[in-house]
C-alpha cells in the first residue's frame, strides 16, 4: 500500500475547501510553498496553511521550496503542518532545522532536487521521518517525470534499510498511472500527485488506485 499525497498546487484555489474534500481519502495532503527565490514561482504561505488546517483533519505534508527554511519552519508548524519538508540545497544548518521541526512536535523531512546526489542526504537519514526525492525540477506542476531519479530512490531505500527502515520515501513530480508503479517498485512509498489527481473527473478514484500500489 502506498501513501498518496495529492498536491493542492493543481487544485482550484478559489474552491480549495471543495477540492480538498474530494481527496479526503488520501493519507496526506501535499502543500507546496514557493517563494519566488529558491524556485522561480510563488504559491502560498503561512496564512493559507492556517486556513487549510481549519477545514480538514488530513495530515498536512508541507513542502517548503523556500530559501532560509530554518527561519520559517516554526511558523509553518504553528500554522498546522503535521510534517515540514525543506530542501537540503536551501539550508546550511540541516541538523538544526530538523531539530527545530521536531521540537515543535512535528515530523521532519528533507528534499533533494534532481541534480543533488542522493548520498548528500545520507548523513541525516537516521534523524528523518521522510526524504523527498524530486522527480522534476521544483517550481511547477504538470512537468514530465525524470526516470533517472528512480536509481536515487532505489539507492536510498537500500541505504535506509540499515539505518532507518521506517523511513518514508516520497516522490514528487510527473506522477501518473505510468510512473506511480515505477516509483513504488523502486522503493517510494509516498506518492505526490497534482495534475493527475485534480485533473481527473473523480480525484478520489485516482487516490484509491495509487493507494493500492
Ligand atoms: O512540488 C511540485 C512542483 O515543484 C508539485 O507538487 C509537483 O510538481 C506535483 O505536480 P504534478 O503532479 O502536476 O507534476
Amino acid at each position: 500500500m502506498a501513501k498518496v499525497s495529492p498536491s493542492i498546487l493543481a487544485a482550484d484555489f478559489a474552491n480549495l475547501e471543495r477540492d480538498i474534500h474530494k481527496v479526503s481519502g488520501a493519507a496526506m495532503l501535499h502543500v507546496d510553498v514557493m517563494d519566488g527565490h529558491f524556485v522561480p514561482n510563488i504559491s502560498i504561505g503561512v496564512p493559507v496553511v492556517e486556513s487549510i488546517r481549519k477545514c480538514t483533519d488530513m495530515f498536512l505534508d508541507v513542502h517548503l521550496m523556500i530559501s532560509h527554511p530554518k527561519q520559517y519552519a516554526e511558523q509553518f508548524c504553528k500554522a498546522g503542518a503535521d510534517l515540514v519538508c525543506f530542501h537540503l540545497e536551501a539550508e546550511d544548518d540541516v541538523q538544526e532545522t530538523i531539530g527545530l521541526i521536531r521540537s515543535c512536535g512535528k515530523k521532519a523531512a528533507v528534499s533533494i532536487k534532481p541534480q543533488t546526489p542522493v548520498e548528500a542526504v545520507y548523513p541525516f537519514v537516521k534523524d528523518l521521518d521522510m526524504v523527498l526525492v524530486m522527480t522534476v525540477e521544483p517550481g511547477f506542476g504538470g512537468q514530465k517525470f525524470m526516470p533517472d531519479m528512480l536509481d536515487k530512490v532505489k539507492a536510498l531505500r537500500a541505504y535506509a534499510q540499515n539505518v532507518n527502515p521506517a523511513l518514508d520515501i516520497e516522490v514528487d513530480g510527473g506522477i501518473n498511472f505510468e510512473t506511480a508503479p515505477q516509483a513504488a517498485a523502486a522503493g517510494a512509498n509516498v506518492l505526490v500527485a497534482g495534475s493527475c489527481v485534480f485533473g481527473a473527473e473523480e480525484p478520489g478514484k485516482v487516490v484509491e488506485a495509487f493507494t493500492a500500489l
